[in-house]
């Protein structure tokens, strides 16, 4: 019988990437007992019991920082993102919020919404009252980017086509991401440089022991005087009672965040939106599309492709017989895998691996079946966390 595969969703994942996954070997709900994978957004999974069965875990969306990645790495089990599947609809969003913090929109609204009169006095109130909600116009202004990934990059280069003049910082930008900044955007050295000169400044780094609380009391004294902060990161990268109290002393014009919490529920020049930063039709899509081929590629293949735990490796299939070994990144596992599959006579047509941090990846092509006995003695070598043997259904 052709092999079937349980997929458990935690959050509501678009229907869109779910149909990727075929029906007759894919059973998906949130019900699922035993899971092979999990899909997930932003349910927190650090207090769950995973299952043993679990052999992937997809975040649709981008950050990773709700599950327990060290847990699964130990154990051998690959997370996934959907590594720059949303970056358009956070942009979006992050445009929205300059122009929301800048004309004042979000108070002009409340104003708006007070009112009460026929149309004669309605108007005589709003001519009066407007003078209350003047604002700023971005063009000309600076824009401060920490974190030039899939999503800083994009707000860069929106920013400068508005006008803007932008500042980055990343000291980890990879060479890709370097060649596509626009080449306007100036190098900050420091996140010091880049405060003191920001009208604006907007945050997209992943949540790491390194950037919690990356903006604390002291920066936010550095930061200009009159700047808006922008966070469409993750809530805990900013020191919100430092930005409130930068907001107090009107230091601060604007803190603009995608994490409403209580102690910044109603304080002036907060706003905050109910993380929606990724809610939009086509970000849902793309990353329940993008997380699904990736699971189903490494459940059925073992190929792995934007995992935050793994290296990238891919490998066309060039026999029915395959092995997908997880292990240490540490001396001598190829050579105890390739003797262990050599003692017992099975031949190997083509073998990759590759390594990432403390990570390494193997996979084996191999000529015949893998006898059970060999998978165990295998998965026995010290350091090999996981064996996975995924003969081709050729029937
Ligand atoms: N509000 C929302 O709904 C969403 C929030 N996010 C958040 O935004 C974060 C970034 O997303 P992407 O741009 O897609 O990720 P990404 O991985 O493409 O980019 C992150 C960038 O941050 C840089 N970085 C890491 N540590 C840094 C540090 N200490 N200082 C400066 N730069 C640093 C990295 O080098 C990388 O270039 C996610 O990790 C997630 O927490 C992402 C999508 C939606
Ligand atoms: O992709 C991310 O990191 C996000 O924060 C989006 O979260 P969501 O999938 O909308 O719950």
């Amino acid at each position: 019988m052709a092999k079937t595969y349980g997929i458990l969703t935690l959050n509501k994942i678009s229907s869109v990437g779910l149909k990727r996954l075929p029906t007759a070997s894919y059973r998906i709900g949130n019900d699922i007992a035993e899971p092979d994978a999990i899909l997930v957004r932003s349910q927190n999974m650090h207090e769950m019991d995973i299952p043993a069965s679990v052999l992937a875990i997809a975040r649709a969306g981008a950050g990773t920082n709700n599950v327990p990645v060290a847990q699964m790495s130990a154990r051998g089990v690959p997370v996934f993102n959907a590594a720059g599947a949303n970056a358009n609809a956070v942009k979006e969003l992050v445009i929205t919020g300059m122009l929301l913090a800048s004309r004042n929109i979000v108070p002009a609204l409340g104003f708006v919404a007070s009112l009460q009169g026929d149309d004669a006095s309605l108007h005589k109130q709003v001519e009066d009252g407007k003078k209350h909600y003047a604002g700023i116009e971005l063009r000309g202004r600076t824009l401060g980017v920490i974190g030039l990934g899939a999503i800083g990059r994009l707000v860069a280069d929106a920013a400068i086509r508005l006008g803007m003049n932008v500042i980055g910082f990343d000291p980890e930008i990879t060479v890709d991401a370097a060649w596509s900044l626009p080449s306007q955007v100036k190098k900050a050295n420091t996140v010091e440089e880049l405060l003191k000169h920001s009208d604006f400044v907007t945050l997209h780094v992943p949540l790491l022991p390194a950037t919690k609380g990356l903006i604390n009391e002291k920066r936010v004294q550095t930061m200009k005087s009159g700047s808006v902060l922008l966070n469409f990161a993750r809530d805990a990268i900013v020191d919100e009672a430092a930005v409130l109290a930068g907001l107090a002393s009107k230091h601060l014009r604007g803190y603009v965040c995608d994490f409403p919490t209580a102690q910044a529920q109603g304080q002036a020049g907060i706003i905050a939106l109910p993380h929606l930063g990724a809610s939009t039709e086509e970000a849902e899509d793309n990353c329940a599309m993008m997380v699904a081929d990736q699971v189903r590629d490494y459940l059925e293949h073992g190929n792995l492709v934007n995992t935050v735990n793994f290296p990238t490796l891919v490998m066309a299939r060039e026999s029915n017989y395959r092995l997908a070994i997880a292990n240490a990144n540490v001396p001598n596992m190829l050579g105890q895998i390739s003797s262990t599959l050599a003692g017992a006579g099975i031949n190997i047509h083509t073998m990759m691996n590759k390594s990432r941090g403390e990570m390494a990846y193997t996979l084996v092509d191999v000529d015949s079946l893998v006898p059970a006995e060999v998978i165990a003695q295998l998965a026995a070598i010290p350091g090999v966390l996981k064996v996975r043997d995924l003969p081709l259904d050729t029937k």
